[in-house]
């Protein structure tokens, strides 16, 4: 399946037929083909509640011809589910650790959605003891294997996992921060939603910038650039702003202990997959908001703005647009936590933690 094309105008969810898939509307309304190349992409953490409706997803993508999945726990019998589905697309299982380089060896593109979730009364930054160490040596392995490949990070703290990926890789010295994206699309994909009912609107028409990280009040989403042009009152400001800020708490305390968001986030990863497929590709003004090394903001190395895609990866990074005084506010506020979050990230890498003592003697 394709999505709706992402061009400079916004993210648009408007999902494409399959019928259509690979045929992409282009401004003038005329169609063109998009190039099909051998595109490898390795699904890391496919067994989870994300990953099997990702990995379903990407196996309806026709920019994509072999998609290996890969857990530590079981993921052969997911593998053999969705390699019956009529579509071109290869799949094969990997489990366990001794299987993580053939899932690697000639993959383009790796998604990470592999770590925990939150349960309820839990913040994202509470997931990092565990999922730091998870994505260091998923990203470990992806340096070895296959070095130069696109690295999608979904697993959280985006806020800290993003700068974990990237010390890794220096660590090895194939860091190129054109490849490390942290996937903050599904704050997109909420805005686009929650302003669209809120507005009247056709959703499809909608586009939300969402900027800074991706947790609480490190989301910011931008209601003074939202296409179309709507105003909105300071209430529906702050209602709005918080709503989209709180979403995935939202689900965490409905999920009930049992997970976060897992359907809607792997909806928002197959659009961002596809978006980096397409700049790959070469195909012209493919724009997503997401979390990379930046130099938009002074001493913030990494924040989330809309990026251009393009044969190398982020070709192009696009600064904040003019933000009105809620906005500004919001953007203070922020920049504390994420400061904070990205240094907990870097040195989580560059000086890990001491191991534990041993217990002490009488
Ligand atoms: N960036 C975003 O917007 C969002 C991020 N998330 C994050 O995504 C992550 C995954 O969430 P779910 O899929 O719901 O969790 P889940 O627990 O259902 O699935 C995680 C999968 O990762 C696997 N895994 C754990 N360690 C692994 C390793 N070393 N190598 C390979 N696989 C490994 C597990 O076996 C499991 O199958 C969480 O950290 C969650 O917070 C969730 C929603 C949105
Ligand atoms: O809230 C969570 O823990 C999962 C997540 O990042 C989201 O849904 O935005």
């Amino acid at each position: 399946m394709l999505l709706s094309k992402n061009t400079a105008g916004g993210i648009n969810t408007r999902p494409v037929s399959i019928k259509h898939a690979c045929v992409r509307p282009r401004a003038s309304g005329r169609r063109k083909a998009v190039t099909v190349e051998a595109r490898k992409v390795a699904l890391l953490g496919a067994a989870g509640g994300i990953g099997q409706p990702l990995a379903l997803l990407l196996k309806m993508n026709k920019l994509i011809t072999e998609l290996a999945l890969y857990d530590i726990a079981n993921v052969v019998g997911v593998a053999a589910d969705i390699s019956h589905c009529n579509t071109p697309v290869k799949v094969a299982g990997f489990t366990g650790e001794a299987e993580l380089s053939s899932a690697l060896k000639g993959a383009e593109v790796i998604v990470i959605p592999a770590g925990v979730p939150r349960k309820p009364g839990m913040t994202r930054d509470d997931l990092f003891n565990v999922n730091a160490g998870i994505v260091k040596n998923l990203v470990e392995n992806v340096g070895k294997f296959c070095p130069g490949a696109m690295i999608l990070i979904i697993t959280n703290p985006v806020n800290s996992t993003v700068p974990i990926a990237a010390e890794t890789l220096k660590a090895l010295g194939v860091y190129d921060p054109q490849k490390v994206i942290g996937v903050t699309s599904l704050d997109i994909v909420r805005a686009n939603t929650f302003v669209a009912e809120a507005k009247g609107l056709d959703v499809k028409d909608v586009d939300v910038p969402v900027i800074g990280g991706h947790a609480g009040v490190t989301i910011l989403p931008l209601l003074s650039q939202v296409t179309p042009p709507v105003t909105f009152t300071e209430a529906e400001k702050k209602v709005l702003t918080e709503q989209i800020q709180n979403a995935g708490t939202v689900v965490v305390e409905a999920k009930a202990g049992k997970g976060s968001a897992t359907l809607s986030m792997a909806y928002a990863a197959a659009r961002m997959t596809e978006s980096v497929l397409l700049g790959l590709n070469g195909e012209p003004n493919i724009y997503e908001c997401a979390f990379v090394q930046s130099e938009v903001v002074q001493d913030v190395p990494y924040f989330a703005t809309k990026i251009l895609l393009g044969p190398k990866g982020v070709s192009k990074i696009m600064g904040t647009g003019e933000l009105d005084a809620f906005e500004k506010s919001g953007f203070e506020t922020m920049l504390t936590e994420l400061k904070g979050s990205i240094k907990k990230g870097i040195d989580f890498v560059k000086s890990p933690p001491p191991p534990p003592l041993p217990p002490a003697t009488a």
